[in-house]
């Protein structure tokens, strides 16, 4: 089974421009589904290892995946039962129940079996599961030792990873010639279980991709502290925000991090700490500021936010000093960090996905925007995003958000173009709080960042 890694996402509508060209280019739909259904089949056979299983097929296409599905299981010689709520609809799906051939259960009185696989309805969902569908799915879910859910889970809606439906999680989702935005986005993300491509030849040539592992290459033998990147991160009145950037920084493969404004006790003493001035950025060797992690919002701060701006620095934006942003101040910056309650203070609510919402962010400032939450969607001026979801839920905590940052600006000191130091600070944090394990805290985190696999 194939991770989803770096992988090409397509919303609904992408991935019937995708089969149509598909179509086009002279394989048919059937063969699609002949595809899609076999590649099921064989994935549930290998889990089922001999055990019951019992596919639940909707009117649609998704119906259909799981009609051709359970007759490639029957042929293998499993035990295999099928139940619906509703005949087959379309021309594909009509084709695949006749093939099936046999007896077709009342979804309501299915008895359940250990493997059950969803395959209900995928990216054609439109409103939620009338109750006669959700209540016999809820209960053939509890009761089932494996839930396989087929290409999304069943009440979920696809583009913008919102449910629909109050179902139990799939334990596993298999992503039909593409990742969609509901295997990424929470709380649908959660809905989906484990994750896993299955590639039946669609071509899906898209600017989102799921987030991938990067390669981290070690410094040039000949590099010095300078060349390594030089970060200066600006403290504010809470300096143990700033401690935690700078201390993420310099785990996260800075040559140097020095920490412009007032220090806490505990600051690795290879760390250089200044007072902060405007002048003191000036040091053209200075790759990144990091500006924001308990920065504070008075004038104060407004002050180190301007001289910081005026410095011409590729600067990564946090936390307070976002507040203090507006339309022309976010011109000057290479990154910006906002979590939820900051990004909706900065550019409203509005409508869409968080990956449009992103986008649109991206695209108005002219900055990178990492939309931080159990999802982060890393968005870059010119259309390109990256989402990276399923971090432990343990980072929840205060002082992460600090931490990020400092990863963020060592990368982005360390040469890479904005995007690519955004995303690569984001899985590396992600990674630090995997190897962390339960109930860490950001301290914790910046002790457990690493740049090898
Ligand atoms: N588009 C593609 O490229 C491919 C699609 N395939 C499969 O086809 C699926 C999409 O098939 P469809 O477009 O037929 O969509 P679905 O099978 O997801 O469902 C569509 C049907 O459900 C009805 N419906 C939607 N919401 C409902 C609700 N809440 N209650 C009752 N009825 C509701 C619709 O009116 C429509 O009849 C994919 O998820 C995938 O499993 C694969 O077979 C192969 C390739
Ligand atoms: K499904």
């Amino acid at each position: 089974m194939i991770p989803i890694d770096g992988q090409a996402m397509l919303t609904a509508a992408d991935t019937r421009k995708a089969e149509a060209r598909a179509i086009a280019a002279g394989v048919s739909a059937d063969e699609m589904m002949a595809r899609a259904g076999a590649a099921v089949g064989e994935q549930v056979r290998r889990l089922a290892a001999g055990a019951e299983v019992l596919v639940l097929c909707g009117p649609g296409n998704n119906g259909g995946d799981g009609y051709v599905a359970a007759a490639a299981l029957r042929r293998a010689g499993l035990p295999v039962r099928v139940a619906t709520f509703a005949p087959a609809t379309t021309p594909q799906a009509r084709a695949a129940r006749e093939r099936w051939g046999e007896e077709v259960e009342a979804l309501a009185e299915a008895l359940p079996a250990p493997i059950l696989v969803d395959a209900i309805f995928g990216i054609g969902l439109s409103r939620a599961l009338d109750e006669g569908v959700s209540g016999p799915l809820r209960r053939l879910m509890t009761a089932a030792r494996l839930t396989i859910a087929v290409d999304v889970p069943s009440g979920v809606s696809t583009d913008d990873g919102v449910c629909l439906s109050d179902l139990p999680p799939a334990n596993l989702t298999l992503a039909m010639g593409a990742v969609k935005p509901a295997h990424l986005l929470q709380p649908a993300a959660a809905q989906c279980g484990t994750v896993r491509f299955v590639d039946i030849g669609l071509e899906a040539p898209s600017r989102v991709r799921a987030a991938a592992a990067p390669v981290i290459e070690p410094p040039a033998a000949s590099a010095h502290k300078y060349s390594r990147g030089m970060v200066a991160v600006v403290a504010g009145a809470m300096p143990g925000a700033g401690a935690l950037a700078a201390s993420a920084a310099a785990r996260a493969g800075a040559g140097y991090v020095l920490l412009l404004g007032s220090a806490t006790d505990r600051l690795p003493h290879a760390i250089v700490r200044r007072r902060f001035t405007a002048e003191a950025l000036e040091d053209h060797r200075i790759g990144a500021v990091v500006i924001g992690p308990g920065l504070g919002r008075d004038e104060r701060a407004e002050e180190r936010l301007v001289g910081s701006l005026a410095s011409g620095r590729p600067l990564v934006i946090d936390g307070d000093a976002l507040r203090l942003m507006d339309d022309r101040r976010c011109a000057g910056a290479a990154i910006l960090t906002p979590h939820a309650g900051e990004f909706d203070a900065m550019f409203g609510r509005g409508s869409g996905s968080k990956i449009d919402r992103t986008v649109a962010a991206a695209e108005g400032t002219g900055a990178v925007v990492v939309h931080k939450g159990p999802d982060t969607v890393i968005a870059a001026p010119d259309g390109r995003v990256i989402v990276h979801s399923g971090s432990s839920s343990w980072l929840s905590t205060a002082g992460t958000g600090d931490v990020l940052a400092g990863v963020i600006g060592a990368r982005l000191a360390a040469g890479l173009e904005p995007m690519e130091a955004a995303v690569q600070g984001v899985w590396l944090h992600a990674e630090a709080a995997r190897r962390a394990g339960a109930a860490f805290i950001a301290d914790d985190l910046v002790d457990h960042l690493t740049l090898t696999a």
